[in-house]
């Protein structure tokens, strides 16, 4: 039977990251992609200029329109951009008893533009967390979820148990933004720590690969439903499209990797 993914994210007028990069990720991976946009935003390569934010009734109602229709074998959670759709995206999210829910909490894009109101992420550790089968934070955001300095291997662990303690199942901390030679991934189970390293691609064009990394994590538990095998599989999806992306130029700024084929 057809697998079926929603995505609940951005608009990112630029293609390369939101909505957009998730689609395209389902679409590569195989399955049958949806979508809920809670924001629209006006952004390039260069950054975001802004951003128009749906109310959190539109963005409910997406959900209920897709869900109660076509049905869905996994979700992933994006930018979410204030408090209120944060609070019905975790409402709507447990009245359909959705159980692969993979939430990437996104706070700031690429270029440092700010995409969640500070008081929201409260709102993300009380009542999206306990829903989420994987939250991927990047460097930046376990530092806000976990309320600690990461600054090492035991910092990476100890904020990994942290947001554990928050009531996601499982939780991959990115190291797309440590200093490091290699680009490492952090996947704590609740019991076991789980390492997932790859070369890291010198190149500019990173735009949207913790949108594609959540995405492709989404339509590979549609197939497997273990958690360590479907962040293996997304982390090899990922580093294949950077090294195919690395040497395009697609605007004047951080290109996507989402590039076709
Ligand atoms: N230059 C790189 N080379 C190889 N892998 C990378 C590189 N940059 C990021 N990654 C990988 O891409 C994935 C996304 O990580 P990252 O920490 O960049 O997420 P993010 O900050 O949420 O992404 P975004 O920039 O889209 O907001 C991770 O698996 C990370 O290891
Ligand atoms: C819409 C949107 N979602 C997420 C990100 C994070 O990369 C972005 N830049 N834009």
């Amino acid at each position: 039977m057809l697998k079926r993914a929603l995505t609940i994210a951005g608009s990112d007028s630029g293609g390369g990251a939101g909505i957009q990069a998730d689609l395209k990720a389902f679409e590569n991976i195989g399955v049958f992609g949806m979508s809920a946009i809670t924001a629209v935003t006006i952004q390039n390569t260069l950054g975001v200029q802004g951003i128009h934010q749906l109310p959190a009734e539109t963005v409910a109602a997406q959900i209920d329109a897709v869900i109660s229709d076509i049905g869905v074998d996994s979700v992933k959670v994006g930018m979410l951009g204030n408090a209120a759709v944060t609070a019905a995206v975790a409402e709507r999210l447990a009245a359909h008893d959705v159980k692969y829910v993979v939430v990437d909490p996104v706070m700031v894009a690429t270029s440092g533009d700010l995409l969640l109101e500070t008081d929201a992420v409260q709102t993300i550790k009380e009542k999206l967390l306990p829903r989420a089968f994987i939250v991927t934070p990047n460097k930046y955001e376990a530092e806000i979820l976990a309320g600690i300095k990461i600054t090492g291997a035991d910092s990476v662990y100890r904020a990994a148990r942290l947001i554990h303690g928050l009531g996601a199942r499982g939780v991959l901390i990115k190291g797309g933004h440590m200093d490091d030679h290699e680009a490492t991934d952090v996947f704590f189970d609740g019991q076991k720590m789980h390492t997932f390293t790859l070369p890291r691609v010198d190149t500019r064009n990173t735009h949207g690969t913790g949108c594609t990394l959540s995405s492709a994590i989404a339509a590979y538990l549609c197939f497997n439903p273990d958690p360590a095998a479907a962040v293996q599989a997304a982390k090899d999806y990922v580093y294949r499209r950077i090294a195919k992306a690395r040497d395009q130029v697609l605007g004047h700024g951080s290109g996507p990797i989402c590039l076709p084929g």
